[in-house]
């Protein structure tokens, strides 16, 4: 029987191999992680994260073919394929920091397989990692190696949050990088086995290990980039009276652009685009190529805008001040459907608001209060490490800030409310009972475009929507970001 064992049992080490697990039943899945917490959370009823489907998997594979263990040395030294799916953060300090991919646990995790290796391995980089890092990891492996063979192999994993199951279901594609040697051909092989039990083989696309590592980044920078290009236009339809969403669906419909990826936010957010840009970024100035890591740095520029120009945009419409105003924040979790909260927009809205001293009143269906105050506490980049090892907060939350379980309640009384997350369930809300209970005037700031517009104007909502023709009210309103 092959032994998979998948060190990091996070967001991608988790559904990865449950779903693995599942279509492989003659495969036994070993997932393990340093965080003793999270492993007893993949034990229980209440997984560490929350993403549909998913229960469902895992209980079917869970002490058959598929076990999650804090024993990581043993699992390591019986597996046949070991992937790595490890945090790799943005560096803080030192060389290329606020830049430059930080790779202390991959590195940790590549000295310890081979300390405990006993016989040959393929190891699979799952984790997203600069380009090159393959040839790091194998210099690492093969100088302790003991006579073991190690395979390097990279096979960057493509799914988004929320739909986790369904990607990993259905993938695009799956993307598996090795060296071109007798050996490393063989290895490609053995990963593609385990993939071809369910996705269809042409859809398995096999390359050398560069352009594995570099496709996963450019995937994100490209998807990124779509997202800042209708966001750049959106402040240019706000400006001449177009409507975003027309235009969106306007050059959609050209089937060289299409018509996916192409909604108008407050900003993106989640683990990966800004990190993976930014990891990009810092490659291309190390190739010595200014001009290509220079364009990159737009899109997360534009994504930053985005953000400071809605905060503006609350501040200027309510008489410039939101000073002692209550904001309902509808949203906190960076997209529908995850509980996750990493780079959320949320985060750089909340604190811009906080900066300009309003009292918040923040209600998420799937965030817990604890999260979004570690949340606000935070520097910049320090989520990315595992849980027990986060820097501890240097700034306290503001007494400004309530974590509410409803929206009703989070509403009540509020001066103003900021949809920052599409949950459906907003869009279902009673808005005339909200309008009663709330101060006035009373507005809506619509981050995702969710909100019916008209019928918010009729109840007597003063509304603004990412990219659309501007309410009267706010017309006249200065909103310089
Ligand atoms: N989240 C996504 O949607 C997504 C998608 C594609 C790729 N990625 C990439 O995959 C990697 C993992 O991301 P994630 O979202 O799963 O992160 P995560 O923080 O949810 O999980 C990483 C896990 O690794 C564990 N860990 C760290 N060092 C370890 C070690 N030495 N030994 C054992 N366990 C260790 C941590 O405790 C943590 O539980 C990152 O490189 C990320 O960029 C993420
Ligand atoms: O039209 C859109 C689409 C997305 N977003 C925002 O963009 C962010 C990222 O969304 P999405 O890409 O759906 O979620 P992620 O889970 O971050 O997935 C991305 O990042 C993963 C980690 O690398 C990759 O594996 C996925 O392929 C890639 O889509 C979220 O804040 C979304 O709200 C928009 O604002 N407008």
């Amino acid at each position: 029987m092959v032994k998979i064992c998948c060190i990091g049992a996070g967001y991608v080490g988790g559904p990865t191999m449950a779903m693995i697990a599942l279509k492989c039943p003659k495969v036994e899945v070993a997932v393990v992680d340093i965080s003793v917490q999270r492993i007893n959370a993949w034990n229980s009823d209440s997984l560490p994260i929350y993403e549909p489907g998913l229960y469902e998997v895992v209980k079917q594979c869970r002490g058959i073919n598929l076990f999650f263990s804090a024993d990581v040395e043993k699992h390591v030294s019986e597996a046949d394929i070991i992937f790595v799916s490890v945090n790799t953060p943005t560096k803080t300090r030192g060389l290329g920091a606020g830049k430059a991919a930080d790779l202390t646990y991959w590195e940790s995790a590549a000295r310890m397989i081979a300390d405990v290796a006993k016989s040959n391995k393929i190891v699979v980089e799952k984790s997203t990692v600069p380009v090159k890092t393959a040839e790091a990891i194998e210099k690492i492996l093969t100088h302790n190696a003991k006579g073991i063979n190690f395979q390097i192999l990279s096979n960057p994993e493509f799914l988004a949050e929320g739909t986790a199951i369904s990607d990993l279901l259905n993938p695009d594609r799956v993307l598996i990088g090795g060296r071109e040697t007798p050996e490393g051909k063989k290895a490609v092989q053995a990963l593609k086995d385990v993939y071809a039990q369910w996705v269809p083989t042409d859809r398995i696309l096999c390359t050398n290990l560069w352009s594995a590592e570099l496709s996963k980044l450019a995937a994100n920078a490209f998807l990124a980039q779509r997202i800042s290009s209708v966001n750049a236009m959106s402040a240019l339809c706000e400006a001449t009276g177009a409507d975003v969403s027309q235009v969106s669906h306007a050059i959609g419909t050209d089937s060289r652009i299409g018509p996916k990826f192409m909604n108008a936010s407050v900003g993106f957010g989640g683990s990966c685009f800004q990190k993976d840009i930014l990891n990009l970024v810092y490659i291309c100035e190390c190739n010595g190529l200014p001009e290509v890591a220079n364009y990159w740095k737009q899109v997360i520029k534009v994504n930053d805008y985005q953000k400071t120009r809605f905060v503006n945009r609350v501040v200027s419409s309510m008489f410039n001040t939101v000073s002692g105003k209550k904001i309902a924040i509808l949203g906190f979790a960076f997209k529908k459907d995850t509980g996750d909260t990493r780079e959320t927009p949320a985060i750089d809205v909340c604190k811009g608001l906080l900066g300009d001293k309003a009292r918040l009143s923040i209600f998420d269906p799937q965030v817990p209060e604890e999260q979004i105050m570690r949340d606000l506490s935070m520097n910049k980049f320090d989520w990315d490490h595992p849980v027990h090892l986060q820097p501890t907060s240097s700034n306290p939350v503001q007494q400004e800030v309530g974590v509410v379980f409803d929206a009703y309640e989070a509403t009540k009384d509020a001066h103003g409310i900021c949809v920052l997350t599409e949950w459906d369930e907003f869009r279902k809300l009673d808005f005339q009972k909200i309008y009663n209970n709330m101060q006035k005037p009373a507005f809506v700031f619509d981050g995702r475009n969710i909100m019916d517009v008209e019928k918010l104007r009729e109840i007597g909502f003063i509304v603004y929507s990412i990219g659309k023709p501007l309410d009267p009210w706010l017309k006249d309103m200065p909103a310089v970001a």
